[in-house]
């Protein structure tokens, strides 16, 4: 049996629009979009482990807002995510790409149109029918 990585990722809104990151051709699950984020470090609280992720992929601060449900996905290569969503909003730093391809912040209604990692769908699924709540 795989052990579970836990994993946060935050969606962080700006404008009525939410950033979305591209992973690097050297990643894993190379040029798929996610929510930024990464793994749980030991000793550390979900929001903490996001907090210091945004800042050292995309120096960002964030203030975190609320927590949104999890997932549990298996990548059927050895590899299960558990994946921690959180909203977000953008409090300070510019943004700098340390490890992804690019971001782009995009518009509600457009999201699906991206080709997400397959962990972040039903995450997705839930911010989408909370924005039409
Ligand atoms: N940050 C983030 N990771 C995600 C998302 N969806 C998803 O499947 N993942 C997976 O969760 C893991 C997060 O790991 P990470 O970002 O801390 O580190 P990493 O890319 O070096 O991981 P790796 O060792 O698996 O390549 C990766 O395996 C990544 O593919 C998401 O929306 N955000």
């Amino acid at each position: 049996m795989s052990h579970t990585i836990r994993v946060t990722c935050a969606i962080i809104f700006k404008d009525q629009k939410v950033l979305c990151a591209q992973r690097s051709e050297k990643m894993s699950l190379p040029l798929k979009w996610e929510f930024p984020g990464g793994k749980i470090e030991d000793g550390e609280s979900p929001e903490q482990s996001l907090i210091r992720e945004i800042k050292e992929e995309l120096n960002l601060e964030i203030e975190i807002l609320r927590e949104f449900q999890s997932y549990t996905h298996d990548y059927n290569n050895g590899k299960v995510i558990e994946l921690i969503p959180f909203l977000a909003r953008h409090i300070g730093g510019d943004l700098e790409l340390k490890e992804h391809k690019q971001v782009i912040w995009k518009e509600i209604g457009n999201l699906k149109k991206l080709d997400w990692a397959e962990a972040d769908i039903p995450i997705l699924e839930d911010l989408l029918a909370w924005c039409r709540a």
